[in-house]
């Protein structure tokens, strides 16, 4: 999908994309949250819409395009209803009311399901009236999907947001062959049981016919709720990674669950740092920063997930102890701003940037400070370049699904230089195994992680990154989106009135999506056995 630039004038004189047949149905059909284009106003008041970034539109956009596909979601803004159609992709914009913003998106899906999925690192909040609005939502979300869709179709739903939406989709078309897929952790049993309205999510997500998570963890907890809160029968055995994967019987009905950790467009990133321009961009970035010894970054939303407080203190710790020389380092903090609204953020705001004054005001001098922090968005091309610039990549959530920041870091060390500091609350770190892997809520720990990957020994840091590129370069996203789509293809049941299929498109490398498809690439951890029929957290064996 490219941009798209609109030719029809609309009422107020500015040009409106041209939109989309609200009668055109898709054989393929994504339903996520946020739809995969931004609008963006130009000066002459042109509209023109951009493809947004991020793995998942990358990644699914040629089986758009190859299968006349559509995209449910919602603008980002309120009250907006347009559909651009863009390079052949049917887009189906879900409007939000201000108050539905309010309740379905920052109200249950990010101060109730977010921190109750994230190991309550803040206490998810219960309120009945953000539930009755993510029931509704959810519900507009199906019937939008419903009218995209023609008879037969692949719809797959995207994440905690809509986990309602496999059922009530189900109810509506019981012809069509249904996937789920949650790109955060699913949490502990123990923790899940918190949540007032735990039966309708699980019953929810069994509306699909494929559900998948991260890490086989996850899964494993989603089949023992499945079995004990939601009284079907479901598999006991392990569950593996793209393939062994559980059941749940849901009547006549038999669903996959199973795990599929997600990647990134990782050919794009190795070209893009290969090139001079990021790496002129990198050498400048360094003489900025004053040409110091090792440079450390952080890339994250900002959210009180990501740990961004523990790698500050942990810094501001080590230079205390004199461990490490504050006119040999200096560290930059990309932070995108992120849920604003919500208050848990923004009392995580002030910590953090309190912490960044704290130790440049300790440590730095006048025109050098330690810590460069940015609370705002930066250009692709300039992130790739403080990729490449970096010595020291600090990831340290303190629970995060996948984390594709780690990845990304990886993808653009084709020079073998450089390493990864990464929690072992991650989802990249059951696959990254040779990154320096810290609890992050050992503060010694993730000390003496971060001076081990500044004074490493050069050799050991190319076998750590070599081992971590052979994992990354060959599992990568479109290989992610293949290997569930395969899935959800090979899932046979009476209820689907037609089989028939879509093209899986995929670039680069080949593709085998069946339960065979186990290879141990490179750095892979593949799928942390769980045991029995105790819940385990969503990427820690059970014990
Ligand atoms: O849409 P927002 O509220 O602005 O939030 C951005 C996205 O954040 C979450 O990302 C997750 O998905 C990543 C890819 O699978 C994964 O690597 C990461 O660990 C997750 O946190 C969220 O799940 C998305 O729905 C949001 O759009
Ligand atoms: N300043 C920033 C920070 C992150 N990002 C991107 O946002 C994505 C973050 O994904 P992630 O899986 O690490 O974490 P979430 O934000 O999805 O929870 C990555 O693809 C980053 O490259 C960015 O473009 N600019």
């Amino acid at each position: 999908m490219v941009s798209g630039e609109s030719s029809t004038p609309d009422r107020s004189g500015t040009q409106s994309p041209a939109s989309t047949d609200e009668h055109a149905r898709a054989d393929f059909v994504v339903v996520a949250n946020r739809l995969p284009v931004d609008k963006e106003v130009l000066d002459d008041g042109t509209v023109r819409w951009k493809q947004s970034p991020g793995g998942l539109v990358t990644a699914l956009e040629p089986i758009l395009r190859e299968n006349t596909g559509a995209w449910v979601g919602w603008s980002g803004t309120a009250d907006s209803a347009e559909n651009p159609e863009i390079d052949g992709v049917i887009i189906r914009a879900v409007p939000l009311s201000s108050q539905e913003i309010a309740e379905y998106y920052e109200g249950f899906s990010n101060a109730t399901l977010w921190p109750l999925y994230h190991d309550v690192i803040v206490k998810p909040e219960y309120h009945r009236e953000w539930w009755d609005s993510y029931v509704e939502v959810n519900r507009r979300f199906a019937e939008a999907a419903s009218e995209a869709a023609s008879e037969g179709a692949i719809v797959w739903v995207q994440d905690y947001q809509l986990q309602l939406v496999p059922k009530m989709l189900r109810m509506l078309r019981p012809d069509l062959r249904i996937g789920f897929f949650l790109h955060i952790p699913f949490p502990p049993v123990e923790l899940f049981m918190q949540l007032p309205w735990r039966r309708e999510i699980v019953e929810g997500l069994l509306g699909a016919d494929l559900i998948g998570f991260h890490l086989p963890g996850g899964a494993q907890n989603f089949l023992y709720l499945a079995r004990r809160l939601a009284g079907y029968s479901s598999s006991k055995g392990t569950v593996g990674v793209r393939g062994k994967f559980g059941v749940v019987q849901v009547g006549f009905r038999t669903v996959r669950v199973g795990a599929f950790p997600i990647s990134i467009d990782s050919a794009d990133l190795d070209a893009k740092a290969k090139s001079r321009t990021t790496r002129k961009r990198a050498g400048d970035i360094r003489k900025e920063l004053g040409n110091p010894k090792t440079i450390l970054l952080g890339v994250d939303r900002l959210d009180y997930t990501k740990g961004i407080d523990v790698r500050l203190r942990a810094l501001s710790e080590l230079l205390a102890e004199k461990r490490l020389d504050p006119d040999e380092i200096a560290m930059i903090q990309l932070a995108t701003p992120s849920r604003e609204r919500v208050d848990s953020y923004k009392r995580m705001r002030a910590g953090i940037e309190q912490l960044v004054g704290n130790i440049n005001g300790m440590y730095g001098t006048v025109g050098h400070p330690i810590v460069q922090y940015l609370h705002r968005p930066v250009p692709r091309d300039e992130l790739i370049s403080y990729y490449y610039a970096a010595d020291v990549m600090l990831v340290t959530p303190l629970r995060d699904g996948m984390n594709l920041v780690a990845k990304e870091y990886v993808a653009c060390h084709s020079d073998l230089r450089g390493a990864l500091v990464l929690s072992e609350f991650t989802g990249a770190a059951a696959e990254l195994r040779s990154a320096y892997i810290a609890n992050p809520y050992d503060i010694e720990g993730v000390k003496d992680a971060i001076d081990a990957a500044v004074h490493h020994d050069v050799d050991d840091g190319r076998r750590r990154m070599r081992a971590m590129r052979r994992q990354v370069m060959t599992h990568t996203v479109s290989r992610w989106a293949a290997s569930f789509l395969g899935a959800l293809q090979a899932t046979t049941d009476v209820t689907h009135s037609g089989d028939r299929g879509i093209d899986i498109v995929e670039s680069g490398e080949p593709v085998n999506a069946g339960p065979d498809d186990n290879p141990t690439g490179g750095d892979a951890h593949e799928g942390a056995p769980t045991h029995g029929d105790t819940p385990a957290t969503d990427n820690t064996p059970a014990r």
